[in-house]
């Protein structure tokens, strides 16, 4: 692992990592805030899980989250969004597929399928480097996520159950096989194969019989990409119809935007902490 930079941040450390990935086959970067609280032993994480076009430093930079993971002692995480300089050259035509839109899962169709592995990356290769590395409890970890990571938060924390003690989303990705951005990415990175799709879609697999711990989600009213992309109300009636717990807050003026995600982020940090901190 190779450090980038780390900077002080609220008496605790935000810093930026790249290593050589296993599962990627090429150098990932993601950063990490250490509380200050974990001078004194390993604490919970937050996996923060970014949306289109962000990298490891976008959440970091723009959500303000330091301040709160410093008060209740949370590890943040902030992964990238997908493989960089693959070499794989339409990767790069679109701002919503290939690079930087790596839609947290594996890809299984090519071009994409030996790199594309942002699920295995985080839960097979992260977790273990993180544990290994930073003062990081193995046996708590919460999960978060933006939009396009948002998608990822709810997906993974549904197909993994038991991994993630938390879980909450601003703006996610509700219905992706339903909507123009999630379509072309499963498209691209999984082909035709409609059950494949269905196993990376929140509300098909709450639909399914999938579970998570109880749900924050918030949503903006005036964000540019509610009705055409992200869909609530899809996630609202799933979890409705099957039990899963879920507090959705829609929040009239807000957009899409960092604006939003900085406004609402300490409720999510509490949201986290009240079990990984209890
Ligand atoms: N370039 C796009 C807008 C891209 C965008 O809004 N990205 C969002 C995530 S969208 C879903 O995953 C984001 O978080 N951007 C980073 C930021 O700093 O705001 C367009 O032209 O519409």
């Amino acid at each position: 692992m190779t450090t980038l930079e780390e900077h002080r941040c609220f008496d605790g450390m935000q810093g930026f990592y790249e290593h050589a990935s296993r599962e990627v086959g090429l150098p990932m970067r993601f950063g990490v805030y250490v509380p200050p609280q974990a001078a004194k032993g390993p604490r919970p994480v937050l996996y923060c899980l970014a949306g289109l076009t962000c990298n490891e430093q976008t959440f970091a930079i723009k959500a303000g989250a330091q301040q709160h993971a410093a008060r209740h002692g949370l590890v943040l995480v902030t992964p990238d969004t997908s493989p960089r300089n693959t070499g794989v050259g339409e990767a790069d035509a679109d701002w919503d597929f290939g690079t930087a839109a790596g839609f947290y899962l594996d890809a299984t169709r090519e071009p994409y399928a030996g790199r594309w592995r942002m699920e295995s990356w985080l839960m097979r290769e992260l977790s273990p480097l993180l544990q290994a590395q930073f003062p990081v409890r193995g046996d708590r970890a919460g999960i978060l996520g933006h939009s396009m990571g948002g998608h990822g938060a709810l997906t993974l924390a549904l197909r993994h159950p038991g991994r993630f003690s938390s879980v909450s989303a601003l703006a996610p990705i509700c219905a992706p096989t339903e909507v123009a951005w999630g379509r072309k990415a499963f498209l691209g990175y999984l082909g035709e194969d409609a059950d494949a799709w269905a196993r990376h879609d929140a509300v098909r697999l709450i639909e399914g019989g999938a579970r998570a711990p109880a749900l924050l989600v918030d949503q903006g009213l005036e964000d540019q990409f509610l009705a055409s992309q992200l869909r609530p109300e899809r996630l609202e009636a799933a979890c409705a119809a099957s039990g899963q717990p879920l507090e959705l807050r829609r929040h009239a003026g807000y957009d899409h935007g960092y604006f939003f995600i900085a406004s609402f982020i300490a409720d999510h940090i509490e949201h986290h902490a009240r079990t990984l901190c209890a």
